[in-house]
């Protein structure tokens, strides 16, 4: 297998070495215990009793906060549980800082919370999947499914801020993103009839892999539904943002914009995101999702820019949801290469890409034109 980047690529363990990268842990410490205890509360209220209604009382449709006390800084921990991390978050003490733009405060404070992954995650068991390159519903697993170890790390990554729950039924509370950020989301989640519909994804590689290509509803993608999605971004980054798409949110991804912070963007994601998340707690055997506040975030390749794609890497999270915003036609190269399929997944439109984070994959280079992602990093309970 040809990879991408042969004069790039310098490792997995210097792309993942995030060391550099500064932080004030004491508002850290302040703003996410605020936040998570907050919710922890106001969602246990709102949710209780109405579990049943789209799905298994053990796979509650809705995302929920750890319980304030794992929300601990503990990137050495000594429990023998791994710190969860997504991307890298470049360093905020460096010569990038400047790129930042004026309404990413909040990255700041939020950049170095971890919290613990569930222990149950590593263990092992059998769970029936799909043959390869077959497209068939997805059973609803009894037990949890396999999933592959992640893989020790050599250094810190990323820093996922405070866990938050997006909801369709809240108004962007301000038109200050860096206010917005300060509030998590904690409303009753949609249970909306995409339930109902059963599963339709392929599995990519061997079936350990736990790697699948899942095709979203035909209503959620039709119409060309996820275009305002991408014109919203571009005219968010035009106009708002300092840097444009120079964001450095990740970095190694470079131009990513947290959906959350674009006004007006989330009742465009929210089906689509309420789908995805049910999708991985089906495909995975979790009970719960949980991202944080920079989830989910638009991803923009462009020849143009010159940022084309990303260099080989895992993402610190149990799953990584990548679903393709730009038609394949609207690009060439491009594709997500997993170094264990021994393949590059290109997607269509409406395609979302499945796989665990602890995958070593990369974005392939575009050659042309312009390839937009929605990427969610996910953590799973
Ligand atoms: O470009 C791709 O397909 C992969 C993107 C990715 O790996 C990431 O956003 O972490
Ligand atoms: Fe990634």
């Amino acid at each position: 297998m040809n990879l991408c980047y042969p004069s790039k690529s310098r490792g997995l363990v210097s792309l993942i070495d995030g060391d550099s990268y500064h932080h004030d842990a004491d508002d850290d410490h302040k703003n996410k215990h605020h936040h998570n205890h907050h919710c922890h509360h106001h969602c246990h209220h709102h949710h209780r009793g109405t579990l049943l209604s789209s799905t298994t009382a053990t796979q509650p449709p809705f995302l929920v906060y750890p319980s304030p006390t794992k929300l601990v800084n503990n990137n050495n921990n000594t429990d023998g549980s791994s710190s969860i991390y997504t991307t890298t978050p470049t360093a905020v003490g460096d010569t990038n800082t400047h790129h930042r733009s004026s309404i990413y405060p909040a990255y700041l404070a939020s950049l170095s919370s971890s919290f613990s992954t569930s222990p149950r995650l590593l263990s092992q068991s059998s769970f029936p999947l799909a043959d390869d390159a077959s497209i068939m519903p997805a059973p609803y697993p009894r037990t949890p499914p396999p999933f592959p170890r992640r893989r020790p790390h050599a250094g810190t990554i990323v820093s996922p801020p405070a866990p938050l729950r997006i909801s369709s039924s809240s108004h962007h509370p301000s038109s200050r993103a860096s206010a917005a950020a300060q509030e998590p989301y904690c409303h009753r989640q949609h249970h909306h009839h995409h339930h109902h519909h059963k599963l339709q994804y392929e599995t990519i590689g061997p079936a350990h892999l736990r790697t699948y290509r899942l095709l979203l509803p035909n209503d959620l993608i039709a119409d060309c539904q996820l275009d305002p999605i991408v014109a919203h971004a571009e005219h968010f980054a035009t106009n708002r943002l300092l840097h444009g798409w120079q964001t450095d949110l990740y970095s190694l991804t470079k131009q990513d914009i947290a959906l959350r912070d674009i006004p007006g963007m989330l009742p465009l994601i929210q089906p689509i995101f309420d789908y995805v998340t049910q999708a991985i707690r089906t495909l995975y055997g979790c009970h719960e999702v949980v991202v944080d506040k920079n989830q989910p975030h638009i991803l923009k390749y462009s020849v143009d820019s010159g940022h084309t794609g990303v260099q080989l890497h895992h993402d610190r999270c149990d799953v990584t949801a990548n679903l393709a915003l730009s038609r394949s036609g609207d690009y060439c190269g491009g594709g997500t290469y997993i170094r264990d399929t021994g393949s590059i997944i290109k997607l269509n439109y409406g395609e979302c890409l499945l796989h665990p984070g602890s995958l070593v994959h990369g974005g392939m280079e575009v050659t042309k034109g312009t390839r937009y992602l929605m990427v969610t990093f996910a953590h799973l309970r």
